[in-house]
This record gives structure tokens, sequence and C-alpha cells, in this order.
């Protein structure tokens, strides 16, 4: 991914206090989270969906959160990938504070820095498996030339080199998640977001696609958050957080009080 010196490019702090390697203490991690705390007002009443969360997940390296149904699990992942920014706190990708970007410049910048790969987020059903990939590239203005190699890349990257021209009806279950793994991961993001991307899969299935979209993750250096009720998939990542009520249980790389 290209950036050039019109990209805006407010800071959050670079003092990354978590971080065990060199490499993360001189470069923004893919993602910090820093006493994120969400309110939800309905009439009179209000709901805190996330409570004082601080997290932070550097390249390449994947956390798990989970928790029981409720806990806030999907807030937090859409704050984190600037779906919502009607929090308290601070939410930044790759150095850059969600807040401070908005309408289309938020939009591109979240297509450019975050892959998501959703259950449910269905491909487009008359679109092959390959110009389903190619969207993100269509997008954000990819010539033709490069769309062709980075899709067939893509394709490569999750197995799927000789099925690019199927559409989804004709691919198993497993075989459209690890499309949605290409399509999220096609533009080169510093950050994957994965809200439960197994679970209308059978145990087998969903660990190899868990499998597979941590190693292309890592492959290409992106940091993963990863939604998921299911331990056997937790344990997978690198780190996990428990969600209970907003507030994390067992928090990832929390900054210190000050
Ligand atoms: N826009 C909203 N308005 C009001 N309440 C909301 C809103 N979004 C989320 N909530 C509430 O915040 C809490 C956390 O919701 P969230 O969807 O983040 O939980 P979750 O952990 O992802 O749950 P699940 O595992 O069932 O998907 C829930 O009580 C939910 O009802």
């Amino acid at each position: 991914m290209e950036s050039s010196s019109s990209e805006p490019a407010p800071e959050c702090p670079p003092e990354f206090p978590s971080a065990s390697s060199a490499k993360a203490r001189t470069e923004p991690p893919a993602v910090r989270a820093e006493r994120v705390t969400r309110v939800h007002r309905d009439g009179r009443r209000e709901l805190k969906s996330l409570d004082q969360v601080s997290l932070t997940v550097s390249a390449g390296e994947v956390v798990a959160v989970t928790g029981p149904s409720g806990a806030g699990k999907t807030s937090l992942l859409h704050i984190l990938g600037g779906l919502d920014t009607g929090y308290q706190g601070r939410a930044c990708v790759a150095g850059t504070d969600w807040q401070t970007l908005h309408g289309s410049e938020r939009a591109r910048f979240r297509r450019r820095t975050c892959g998501f790969v959703v259950q449910g987020l269905a491909l487009l059903p008359q679109a092959t498996a390959a110009e389903n990939i190619e969207v993100p590239l269509l997008l954000d203005g990819v010539a033709p030339g490069a769309r062709r190699t980075r899709v067939a890349e893509a394709l490569a990257l999750v197995g799927l080199e000789d099925q690019g021209a199927k559409l989804p009806d004709q691919l198993s279950g497993g075989q459209q998640q690890r499309v949605a793994i290409a399509r999220a991961l096609v533009n080169g993001p510093a950050l994957i977001l994965a809200d439960e991307p197994t679970g209308s899969l059978d145990s087998t299935t969903a660990a190899s696609v868990v499998r597979l979209l941590l190693a292309a993750a890592r492959e290409r250096g992106a940091a993963v958050v990863l939604v998921t009720h299911d331990p056997q998939v937790a344990r997978h990542a690198d780190a996990s957080a428990r969600l209970h009520s907003g507030r994390l249980d067992t928090p990832v790389h929390e900054s210190p009080k000050e």
C-alpha cells in the first residue's frame, strides 16, 4: 500500500508502552485503543457497551477477543475499524486517530488500512470469486493490470488459485469464507478485524479457515483482532482479551494509567 504526503497524518503519541519488540517501540502499533468508553442512550436509560477499554496490537500479532453475548465485542471491533466514532477515549490505526478523520477521508483511510472478515458479510452473488476480491481495489482506483496481479496473489494466498472464475454458490462455505479473507487482505491492510469469521462453519472447516486467516495475515504483516465465542479458535491467537459487560477482564498491552 502506498501513501503520499497528501494523506492525513494526525498521530497518536509515539510512545507505545506495551510492545515487547524494539520495532514496536519505534513504529505505531497497527491498532491502539486507549480507555475507550461507549455509551448508548435509549430514552432516559444509558448503557455502556464499552467501559475504559485499552488494548494495543502490533503488526503481525493476533489477539482474540472473547466474552459472552452482549459483552461489547462487536462494539469494540466497530470502534477499532472506525465504523463508530461516538465514543470517549482514543482509537488509532497505524498511528492515526479515527476521530481526526471525517466522511470520505475516513472511508478511504479505512479501505487502505483495515480488512473486515465478518460472518454473514455476503459475497456479491452475481460476481465471481475473483471479482469479489477485486472490489476494494476498484473502490481504491487501482489500475486494471495491478488489480489482476493482486487478485491472483490474493487467490493464491488462500489456496483458491484455480477457483477465481466460480460464483459464490459454486463454492463450499469454507471456500466462500476464504474468498472473504482474500478480499479483506487484497489491499494490504495493517489491520484485519474478524467478527466470528467461522461462526457458520463446521468445526473442522472452521479450524482450517482460522489457521489460513492467521497465516495469511502474518505473512502480510497484518495485525488481527479476532472476535470469537469459540475457545478452540481463540487458542490460535498470540494473546486473548476477555470482555465482560464492556470491561476487559484481561487487558492486552494496556497503557499505564497517568
Ligand atoms: N447502537 C446501539 N444502541 C443501543 N445499545 C447497543 C447498541 N450497540 C450495542 N448495544 C448494546 O451494547 C451491548 C454490547 O453489544 P455488542 O453487540 O457489542 O455485544 P457482543 O459481545 O458483540 O454480543 P454478541 O456476541 O451477542 O454478538 C449490548 O447490550 C447491546 O445491546
